[in-house]
């Protein structure tokens, strides 16, 4: 394998004066988007006006970019819905597994987690019966925390801060074990690291499609239902796009008898549009070399900045086997020398309250831009570029 077998930036239109390490926050503008959106927008909504519900197909576009997402996820056809936002699909997946174990009041997930989904679950567990009880031990003790009263564990696999990943199959096995359902957040997993969701048995996966997957800004999130189990789910969020037969007007409402079910209200078919044309750019990637070669790239960026810069120090685990495909550095100037590195060409990211971050996406980078990234990290942070006033003011929402 090589690096240059997944490599194939010619799909995206990227500005040439960028290094792009923030695809795991959100992917870049896929080259067939723009003429994909006109024609979504100016002949079939400008010409075929409502018709092109039926004309276009617009009402199976959710369903087909779902299993245009199935394989890249491990999951058989038929079984990822999409739409909606990611934290209304963590909302959903949650009431639905809580339903799952009326008798257990216990949700375990971690303090690693991204507020969105803590928050989802704050939210979820306000609004019914009092006694449930959301628990966020820290990740290496998620294992330890799945006792046989836990209801749901609900986790992200790989964590948005330091890429740590956890151990899909193992902890699923863990939470059966005890009698838990399983939910996993795959916000950075899909298009990250091959996954095996029909093999690890896992009863609820979401995700959504606008980092590694480059939907766009917003793009629709998705949903995995364990097939076996989706005749006995019951959605919370009963929209009518997710009854049987939305058509009919029944009044009342009629799950469909698939993962269909999970969908709420009217699809967003430019954003679909968007990104079942970004979902070309996966076919015929192997996932196992995708792998290889974020593997390979962010082994290298740990060798050039940690060689480069003494200053930094890895905030992501060392072991290529317990990452996802982002490298964390952990620098008290963090925000500063974030600012200071997109201005010269180089954009990752920084969270709070130290962590510089940088996303490895071999779609689209190569070993070259790598060893330009590093040299570029190395500019800033041993010659003090970072202090200029104009880099302390926070600014920026990512
Ligand atoms: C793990 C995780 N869950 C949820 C979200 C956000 O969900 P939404 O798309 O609803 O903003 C993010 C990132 O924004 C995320 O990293
Ligand atoms: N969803 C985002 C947004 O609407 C604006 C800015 C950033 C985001 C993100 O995706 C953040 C991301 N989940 C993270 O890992 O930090």
């Amino acid at each position: 394998m090589s690096i240059q077998s997944v490599y194939r930036k010619e799909l995206f239109d990227i500005p040439s004066d960028i290094l792009y390490l923030d695809g795991n926050s959100l992917g870049p503008l896929p080259k067939g988007a723009v003429e994909r959106a006109s024609q979504v927008i100016k002949s079939e909504w400008g010409g075929e006006l409502i018709k092109a519900w039926n004309s276009a197909d617009w009402i199976s576009l959710p369903k087909k970019v779902g299993d245009q997402i199935a394989p890249i996820i491990g999951a058989p056809a038929g079984s990822v819905a999409t739409g909606d936002t990611l934290s209304i699909k963590v909302y959903q997946a949650l009431a639905a597994a809580l339903k799952m174990r009326p008798d257990r009041k216990i949700i375990v997930s971690d303090n690693g987690n991204f507020p969105t989904d803590l928050y989802m679950a704050q939210g979820l567990i306000g609004t019914i019966d009092k006694g449930y009880e959301l628990r966020t031990p820290a990740p290496e003790d998620v294992a330890d925390s799945i006792t046989d009263d836990v209801a749901v564990v609900m986790l992200t696999q790989v964590d948005y801060r330091s890429g740590r990943m956890h151990d899909m199959s193992e902890i699923t096995r863990k939470a059966h074990e005890a009698g838990a359902v399983m939910i996993w957040d795959l916000a950075h997993s899909a298009g990250a690291v091959p996954l095996d969701l029909a093999g690890c048995n896992a009863e609820f996966a979401v995700g959504c499609t606008y980092k590694y997957l480059n939907g766009g800004p917003g793009a629709p999130a998705f949903i995995y239902v364990r097939p076996d189990i989706i005749e006995d789910i019951q959605p919370a969020l009963a929209g009518w796009m997710g009854h049987d037969a939305p058509f009919a007007m029944e009044l009342d409402y009629r799950p469909a008898m698939t993962t269909e079910r999970m969908r709420v209200g009217t699809p967003p078919i430019v954003q679909l549009s968007i990104l079942q044309e970004a979902l070309k750019a996966w076919e015929g990637v192997e996932m196992e070399d995708l792998r290889a070669a974020s593997i390979a790239l962010s082994e290298l960026f740990i060798r050039e900045v940690e060689q480069r810069c003494p200053q930094l120090s890895l905030a992501s685990p060392r072991d290529p086997d317990s990452r996802g495909s982002q490298v964390s550095f952990a620098f008290d100037h963090g925000y500063p020398a974030m600012q200071a590195l997109i201005e010269r060409g180089v954009i990752g990211d920084f969270r709070a309250p130290n962590i510089m971050r940088f996303g490895f996406t071999p779609l689209y980078l190569n070993e070259g831009n790598v060893v330009a990234a590093a040299k570029i990290i190395e500019d800033v942070i041993n010659h003090d570029l970072w202090q200029n006033p104009k880099y302390q003011i926070k600014s920026r929402v990512t």
